[in-house]
């Protein structure tokens, strides 16, 4: 539905980011201006560092382009001086012929230099954009768990996207063009003030005043910009997040109060485009003005100079050549030095992810865990999310391979920190978690993860085939290898009653999949990346009875010969554990198997008949 003109115009006047107090908090991410900063902008340029080789034949092919761009003008004195009116008197059309084409040749040698420079400069600079999306990339699926957990999802991917965005105008045109003006200016100048002093510096007289007006009215741009690039910026963030809670938007009915809130938004946006947009318009008449007065001065003065026998008419006509190509630079270098500042910012952001060091880090002499046993190890853990408020209490749990271990507890009672610990998310304050009697702060992560299996509460399935799904556990596996696991979890009757079967696509988060369906998928995982200890934490939760069953059935091909850790609100799923483990508030309080924790009397005691109740009400 499409707002009527005057609506819209309303909303936008309207607009305003203070006036109601929003449910919606965006911490802001831009900072509005950077300094110029020397450390930084080296640091930006060692990403063009592999490509100085390339990067040669295009400045060659610069100097080129500016140097027939310059002589060209020149030529013109030549014609007219010497061609059309020479001081003989009779128009020589031989030397105007030849004039005529060496222009015309150096005119195709200038179009033929451009070419290439903008199209290796874009190469180049598309290369170094990717260099470091790759980087930032790569560095932030390093980060631990503490990182993200500060972060929400839509800030970090904005850095991805819209902070290298924003270098790329820089790589791509920016350093080789300014390079480019900087030569065409001092020609120009330089050219200029050796054929005649006294006009050159009077043509000039009117750089300074224009620096100054523009350059204070480009802080105003700037700004203007900056500011619709936080609002974009504002519009992601809430855009991922709403995408991501869309069914419980829907759920509770609030499509009209998001939508509200979404307008006022994107209507704060085109508020600050308009206002930028039009800050942007009164620059061209600045430079137009002050051309202009130069080229008055240089009419006025030059006529003169004629009228005194200093230059003669074909200079005047080069220097008004020259003159023309003056402003173009100036004003290109002005735009150069607004993106230069834009870049600022946007590196400080990159290259605070890069420079986050991982919490939990590999330490140097981590050494690679050979194919485990699967003992496993808590001693006397203390941990805290946050300083001074403990989630666990020097826990001690001791598990033999191939034991299999339940956490139960009351919500929040620490399960699963447990489980990250044990994955290595997070590293605890005090106390060590072992594996086969090792400290695993001594293993490498990926020896670590890769035999420690992890089946999510939240069981994520990405973008693709469910056969590129399953072999998310061990990417080498063969077809048959993936047919044949989704077959011992139960899995596989399921997959071929889909239009595709194996090849059906699913949708990140495997939103066409139920949720019973979508744990088979991901039991199939982690028996193809055979871990040697399990981890499945909630994995039974909120399916029905006959997949409950199929579920279980999985889960014994699935458990069998590996240490496992369950965490199970169904008290009903973890009857048959070696060990149960009850937790309350980050403290073990009960210890033992189902029967003998029955017969206790205790808390475990007290959860089984709390949900009994719950189930028989
Ligand atoms: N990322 C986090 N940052 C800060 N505190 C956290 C974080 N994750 C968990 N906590 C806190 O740590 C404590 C233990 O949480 P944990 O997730 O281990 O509980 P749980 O037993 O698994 O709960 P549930 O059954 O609800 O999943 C809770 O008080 C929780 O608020």
């Amino acid at each position: 539905m499409s707002s009527s003109n005057k609506e819209l115009k309303d909303r936008i006047k309207n607009a305003s980011e203070n006036g109601k107090k929003e449910r919606f908090i965006y911490q802001d991410d831009d900072a509005i201006e950077k300094p110029f900063n020397w450390s930084q902008m080296r640091r930006l340029f060692i990403y063009m560092k592999p490509y100085t080789r390339q990067l040669i034949p295009v400045i060659v092919a610069m100097i080129i382009g500016t140097i027939t761009r310059l002589t060209i003008p020149a030529l013109t004195i030549v014609a007219i001086d010497q061609a059309i009116q020479p001081a003989s008197g009779e128009t020589s059309y031989g030397k105007l012929y030849l004039v005529a084409g060496i222009m015309v040749a150096l005119f195709i040698i200038q179009w033929a230099s451009n070419q290439y420079r903008i199209k290796y400069t874009n190469i180049i600079g598309q290369k170094v954009i990717y260099d470091l999306r790759h980087h930032l990339f790569q560095h932030i699926q390093k980060l631990s768990f503490r990182f993200y957990d500060k972060r929400p999802a839509g800030s970090v991917l904005v850095r991805v996207t819209n902070d290298v965005n924003a270098l790329q105008d820089l790589f791509t045109n920016g350093v080789v063009n300014s390079l480019m003006d900087c030569v065409q200016l001092a020609g120009i100048v330089i050219i200029l003030l050796i054929w005649n002093f006294k006009l050159g510096l009077a043509v000039m007289i009117t750089v300074p005043i224009m620096f100054l007006v523009s350059s204070a009215l480009r802080k105003r741009i700037r700004f203007a910009w900056q500011d619709v690039r936080k609002k974009q910026s504002r519009i992601n963030s809430h855009l991922n997040e709403s995408i991501q809670g869309m069914k419980i938007t829907q759920a509770y009915v609030q499509e009209k109060e998001n939508m509200r809130f979404f307008d006022n938004m994107n209507a704060v946006n085109v508020k600050a485009w308009n206002k930028a947009s039009a800050l942007n318009q009164t620059f061209g008449p600045v430079i137009e003005v002050t051309s202009a007065i130069g080229t008055f001065i240089l009419f006025w003065y030059g006529s003169y100079l004629i009228e005194h026998q200093e230059i003669t008419v074909g200079l005047l006509v080069g220097f008004a050549n020259y003159v023309g190509n003056f402003w173009d630079p100036i004003n290109r270098l002005g735009q150069v030095y607004n993106q230069l500042l834009v870049a600022m910012a946007s590196s400080e952001r990159i290259f605070e992810f890069i420079d986050e060091e991982p919490t939990v880090g590999e330490l140097e002499y981590a050494k690679p865990l050979a194919s485990i046993r699967g003992d496993v190890q808590f001693d006397n853990i203390v941990f805290e999310y946050e300083k001074g408020r403990p989630a666990l209490h020097g826990i001690s749990i001791n598990v033999k391979a191939g034991q299999s271990i339940a956490l139960v507890g009351h919500t929040g009672s620490g399960k699963s920190t447990i489980i990250n610990l044990l994955c290595r998310f997070y590293d605890p304050v005090s106390g060590v978690v072992r594996i086969d009697g090792q400290d695993i702060r001594n293993i490498t992560l990926d020896s670590l993860r890769s035999q420690v299996g992890l089946v999510m509460q939240d069981t994520f399935i990405f973008s693709g085939t469910i056969r590129d799904n399953i072999r998310y556990g061990c990417l080498n596996a063969t077809d048959n290898e993936i047919v044949e696991a989704a077959k011992a979890v139960n899995a596989h009757d399921f997959i071929m009653s889909l239009p595709d079967g194996y090849d059906t696509e699913v949708e990140e988060r495997g939103n066409v999949l139920s949720m019973g369906q979508r744990q088979l998928l991901s039991f199939a995982r982690a028996l193809l990346a055979d871990p040697r200890v399990l981890i499945l934490d909630e994995a039974t939760a909120s399916i029905d009875t006959e997949t409950e069953l199929k579920i279980q059935e999985a889960l014994k091909t699935l458990l069998k010969g590996r240490t496992s850790f369950m965490i199970a609100h169904r008290l009903s799923t973890i009857r048959n554990a070696d060990e149960i483990i009850v937790l309350d508030h980050g403290r073990i309080v009960e210890q033992g198997n189902h029967e003998a924790l029955i017969r206790k009397n205790g808390v475990y005691n007290g959860l089984i008949e709390a949900q009994y109740r719950f189930l028989s009400a």
